[in-house]
């Protein structure tokens, strides 16, 4: 029995859903699992999931749609009391999707036993549980909605602040000469015309000691890049600040981000890199190739769609990007998971034309990216949701092995050390959260 069968086998059981108000939850960090973090959250906004009630893994070239088509079954027959009503309230899964059709990572959705919430200023908490987990058979026993809506796992106190991990990064399968070596080789295939964009990455690999949670690295990059969705799902940590799609009552939204600056030392010349990132033809190249690859893939499901009409500047702590806002709505009822499944790989991270693309990185990048550069965000009950791009992270596995992930897009002017600095600007985030 596959994963996806046995979480099929197990949506027959009828989820039980309960969302109530609070009066607040703040902070949402400090109430995390430590060890295993689920967690989506921007501005102090977001969600927080506690314990597993449900997971359901897929891989190959179906992992998106065979994990809808079980969220949809599941939705379905869950019986759900959702006394919030907001994105992201009644039933909720987190996600985090591998980047590659051949990835040897698993895909997951996570249906939490408790979510704790806060947007738009309002705070709840969400029981979910399996009705026949909930409903003990015993004469008198609480009925599953019942069950559901008790103390099954109590809101936990929000736990004192630690010291940030010190993760030691080391070059992983690729060390920076080899990369330049790729990125010139894949510079003489554009020349060539092969293609016209791919975007290569290399990683940093560390060790993680059992005694460290992830709490004090998920605080820190909350604290130092607020405005990136700050994520934890199943291991993947990171801060993006690259919106593959939002879905909320029948709107979309994306922000697609390519071409990228280094910040200056002081204000004046700081402007003047941002505002020759505007006008560098490599990056606008760079970054036109990306809007069009997600406005292609979003254009069909939408009954309008539109983009700003230029590109501008979004400043980070650590870089500039070329960002481009898409705002539509939704004309053929798709839920944010087939959204994501349409839209993923943009050009943001594979490149252009996608399929030749695609194939080139994995000739030349040397290492499977795992869920780097896939899709990571939640989806709920009605099929809204929040889904980022998994850039500026880190993958834990269980032996507390860390994979940090940086890349940038080639085009026919990249400069081969030029992009390997870029790569560690990306990397600041990832890294300085974990003590690097
Ligand atoms: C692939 C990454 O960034 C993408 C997103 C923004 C800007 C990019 C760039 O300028 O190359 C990349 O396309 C990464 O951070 O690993």
């Amino acid at each position: 029995m596959t994963n996806t069968d046995a979480a099929r086998e197990r949506s027959r059981s009828r989820l039980v859903v309960r969302t109530e108000p609070v009066d607040e939850l703040a902070p949402l960090i400090p109430r995390a699992d430590p060890r295993h973090p689920l967690l989506w959250m921007r501005r102090g906004e977001g969600i927080v999931g506690l314990g597993e009630t449900l997971r359901i893994e897929t891989s190959g070239v179906d992992r998106v749609d065979d994990a809808a088509a079980v969220w949809t079954e599941l939705a379905a027959d869950a019986d759900v009391d959702d006394r919030v009503g907001l994105p992201g309230t009644g039933l909720v899964a987190f996600g985090a999707f591998a980047f590659a059709d051949d990835s040897a990572s698993t895909s997951v959705l996570v249906v939490p036993e408790l979510v704790l919430g806060r947007r738009d200023g309002r705070a709840w908490v969400t029981r979910i549980a399996l009705a026949e987990d909930a409903s003990d058979d015993e004469p008198g026993a609480p009925s599953g909605a019942d069950a559901a809506a008790s103390d099954l796992l109590a809101i936990p106190e929000p736990a004192p602040r630690r010291r940030i991990p010190r993760v030691a990064f080391e070059p992983g399968a690729v060390p920076p000469e080899r990369y330049e070596a790729a990125v010139a080789e894949a510079v003489g295939r554009i020349d060539g015309g092969e293609l016209a964009k791919v975007v290569l990455a290399r990683e940093l690999v560390g060790e993680l000691h059992e005694e460290d949670g992830l709490r004090a690295t998920i605080h820190r990059l909350a604290e130092d890049y607020p405005d990136t969705w700050v994520f934890a799902v199943d291991g993947l940590i990171g801060a993006s600040p690259e919106t593959l799609v939002r879905v909320d009552h029948g709107t979309v939204s994306a922000r697609v981000l390519a071409g990228t600056s280094a910040r200056g030392a002081g204000e004046a010349s700081d402007r003047e890199r941002a505002t020759a990132l505007t006008e560098s033809a490599k990056d606008r190249a760079e970054h036109a190739l990306a809007v069009a690859s997600a406005v292609k893939r979003l254009e069909p499901h939408t009954a309008r769609l539109d983009a700003s009409p230029e590109p501008f500047t979004l400043q980070l702590p650590n870089l500039w990007h070329l960002a481009t806002d898409l705002k539509g709505t939704l004309g053929d009822g798709s839920t944010a998971l087939d959204l994501v499944r349409a839209v993923h790989p943009t050009a943001a991270v594979a490149g252009t034309p996608r399929r030749v693309a695609l194939d080139v990185l994995a000739e030349l990048e040397g290492f499977d990216r795992g869920r780097y550069a896939g899709p990571v965000g939640w989806v709920d009950g009605d099929g809204d949701g929040e889904w980022a791009i998994a850039l500026r992270c880190a993958q834990v596995e269980a032996d507390g092995t860390v994979r940090a992930y940086a890349g940038c897009g080639i085009v026919h002017d990249s400069v081969p050390a030029d992009e390997l600095a870029e790569t560690v600007m990306k990397f600041r985030p990832i890294v300085e959260a974990f003590g690097g």
